[in-house]
């Protein structure tokens, strides 16, 4: 639940605040049925880019993982990406996903069991909203690696204003280098990637986990402001990583090291997402746009290992 009974706003308690430990398990099949869930042959069963992900293409041994698969550790800990915080009551139907960072250290297994260590990363209040930040390490039990690290933006309408407004509440432990905001380049991008959503996308989608009821109710989407169910922002995520990865890391999921994103506009299942992607050095700068009304809906970047010989 993403509630709690006090009224009055005591950081101390927040920050003090210890989240359960999550466990996720998961197989081959949750692998391959994320990756239909985020387009990977959505317009050709026989993508050769994309079979990998949902099929042991050519005999391989064990379908291949995205890299955004990463973003699903956080939903065990955070139901509906629904953060408690204790102090600060909010209404968890005007939650909306603002941005999501991913650091990825080990390639990711095809099947695993991961323990997922939850912390608060930040808290911000911004006066009509209060952003709250949630950070998921998570380790291979098998291991004991350290897999990867999610930090969740959450941009909680309704929920600022907790804090004298001469001195804003901010809090933030992580360095502010990791969220610095993208400058979309002014040159023709290096490469241009069209994909259709599908209108029972995130239906789709919501079985790997994310279960925010914003994305399959339209009663509930209505509340929050929005004619229909909308999209969740790590699909649209993974839509842009997919086309980065097939355009310009030549369909290698291994040299994708960093993921970052910030969401600028809802996406409504069934639109065309063009991702437009700059390289600099070893940084990806990308844009996300809806094609039907020529709308950005999400920038970052994503960093990689290297870069393809063939570039
Ligand atoms: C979580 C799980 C549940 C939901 C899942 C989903 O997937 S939902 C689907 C996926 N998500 C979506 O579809 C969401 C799509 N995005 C939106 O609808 C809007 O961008 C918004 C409502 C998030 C903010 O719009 P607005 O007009 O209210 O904002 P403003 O321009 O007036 O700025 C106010 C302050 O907030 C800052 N700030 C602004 N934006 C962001 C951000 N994205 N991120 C972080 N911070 C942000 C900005 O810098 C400024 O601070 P400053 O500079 O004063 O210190």
């Amino acid at each position: 639940m993403a509630n709690s009974t006090c009224s009055e706003f005591k950081p101390e308690l927040l920050l003090a605040h210890k989240y359960p430990e999550g466990t996720f398990t998961y197989t081959e099949r949750d692998v391959a049925i994320y990756a239909l869930g985020v387009g990977a042959c959505g317009q050709s069963a026989v993508d050769v880019g994309d079979l990998k992900y949902v099929y042991n293409e050519n005999g391989q041994q064990f379908v291949q993982v995205l890299p955004t698969f990463c973003a699903l550790f956080l939903f065990e800990s955070v139901p509906g990406g629904c953060p408690d915080l204790p102090g600060l009551p909010y209404d968890p139907r005007l939650l909306l996903l603002g941005q999501h960072y991913i650091e990825i250290y080990k390639p990711l297994p095809s099947s695993a069991s991961t323990s997922n260590e939850v912390t608060l990363a930040g808290l911000h209040d911004k006066g009509k909203a209060a952003i709250a930040e949630v950070e998921v390490k998570t380790y291979d039990k098998g291991s004991g690696q350290l897999l990867c690290m999610n930090r969740m933006t959450a941009y909680i309408r309704g929920a600022g204003g907790f804090s004298k407004s001469s001195q804003p509440f901010s809090y933030s432990k992580y360095p502010s280098i990791q969220v610095s905001a993208v400058k979309i380049p002014k040159t023709q991008p290096f490469a241009v990637f069209e994909d259709s959503t599908q209108p029972s996308q995130a239906l789709l989608y919501r079985l790997s986990g994310d279960y925010n009821r914003v994305h399959a109710d339209p009663g509930i989407a209505k509340i929050a402001g929005f004619p229909r169910p909308i999209l969740h922002g790590v699909c649209t995520l993974g839509f842009v990583v997919r086309a980065i990865i097939k355009s310009v890391c030549r369909g290698d999921q291994s040299m994708v090291k960093n993921i970052s994103g910030r969401f600028l506009a809802p996406v409504y299942p069934g639109e065309t997402l063009i991702s437009e992607m700059w390289v600099q050095g070893l940084r990806v700068i990308y844009q996300a746009k809806v094609k039907e009304l020529n709308r950005a809906v999400a920038s970052g970047f994503v960093d990689l290992h290297r870069l393809a010989s063939s570039l």
